[in-house]
């Protein structure tokens, strides 16, 4: 398949890198102009492989893709909707990220045909030009607006460390990841501490199961989507990861508040729930990502 993958960052790097490998024909669209080559560091190989693919600037190059994943941060989508719109209709378009309220921007565009997708990935840049896969995990898939007719070759592509299954809920699926999202990367973040420490360290571990408490009491309907256990072998799993929210902040950028935590604490809210604890990590949060970016 022609893939377009627009923004070279950690995520649409690891995609391209490994959906290159399947043989799709991939081709990068970047903000800037000097990257040249791309490299993919997988997860036991010490040297960056280059990622077979074309790199260009101009949205016009993406008339001719038969999908284009969107792999940019929340809060870069919103000046992408000219050229997003400028796009034939038809052409499917994916959305990778982390959080909800992307899902208000999609249904700003024209696009006739919306997948999203929920990663599970640990993946950050080395250098501006390299992808280091830090964790595999599966990529979840579903249909949001309209179809996709290269759905089931899409799925095919399931390549070594790089699983993609197809979800029939995928909504359910990216709630129950901000969700967690919620639960990790404020904690890390304010405690500027690796996932692990927080079930290894016994303060971090009460409050993160008074967060996971004040959560499932807004949302009931969760306690069978995810459990405390699944939170805690989530930290495990990832015990060596900082958070994305953590590495954002240490590298000056923005972290993604509002589309995770801001999100969830207004699902509550709809519900007449308050999250007291959230709220306050939210309230820092919030504060701190003034000097972002
Ligand atoms: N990293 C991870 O492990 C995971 C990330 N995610 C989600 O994936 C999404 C992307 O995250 P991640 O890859 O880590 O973020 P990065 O910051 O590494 O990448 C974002 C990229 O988007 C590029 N970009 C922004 N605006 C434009 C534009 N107008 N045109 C072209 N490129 C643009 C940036 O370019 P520039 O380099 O010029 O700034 C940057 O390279 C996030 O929503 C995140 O939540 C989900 C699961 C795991
Ligand atoms: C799963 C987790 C918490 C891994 O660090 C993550 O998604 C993130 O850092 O954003």
């Amino acid at each position: 398949m022609r893939i377009g993958i627009v923004g070279a960052g950690a995520i649409g790097m690891l995609f391209g890198g490994y959906l290159s490998k399947h043989g799709h024909d991939i081709t990068f669209l970047v903000r800037n102009k000097n990257i040249e080559q791309l490299y993919i560091q997988q997860e036991n190989l010490s040297e960056p492989e280059p990622i077979k693919c074309q790199i260009v600037s101009s949205i016009a190059t993406m008339n001719q893709m038969e999908l284009i994943i969107v792999a940019v941060k929340y809060h870069h989508l919103s000046s992408l909707k000219k050229d997003l719109d400028s796009l034939p209709r038809e052409i499917p378009l994916m959305f990778i990220q982390n959080g909800l309220l992307h899902i208000q921007f999609i249904d700003t565009l024209k696009q006739s045909n919306i997948i999203l997708g929920s990663v599970l990935h640990g993946a950050t840049k080395s250098n501006p030009a390299t992808v280091q896969h830090l964790g595999v995990g599966v990529t979840s898939i579903g249909i949001y607006k309209g179809k996709w007719t290269s759905l089931e070759q899409f799925l095919h592509s399931n390549i070594e460390n790089f699983p993609i299954q197809y979800s029939q809920n995928i909504y359910q699926i990216l709630f129950k990841k901000a969700l967690l999202n919620s639960l990790i990367n404020p904690l890390t973040t304010i405690a500027h501490v690796q996932n692990g420490e927080l079930i290894k360290n016994e303060s971090y571990k009460e409050i993160l199961r008074s967060i996971y408490e004040e959560i499932l009491e807004a949302f009931v309907e969760c306690k069978e989507l995810l459990s405390w256990e699944e939170v805690v072998s989530l930290c495990q799993n990832t015990e060596k990861n900082y958070s994305s929210m953590l590495k954002d902040y240490q590298s000056g950028r923005i972290m993604e508040v509002e589309t995770i935590v801001g999100a969830i604490l207004r699902e509550a809210e709809n519900r007449n729930k308050a999250l007291p604890i959230l709220n306050t990590f939210y309230l820092l949060l919030k504060e701190m990502n003034k000097a972002g970016e």
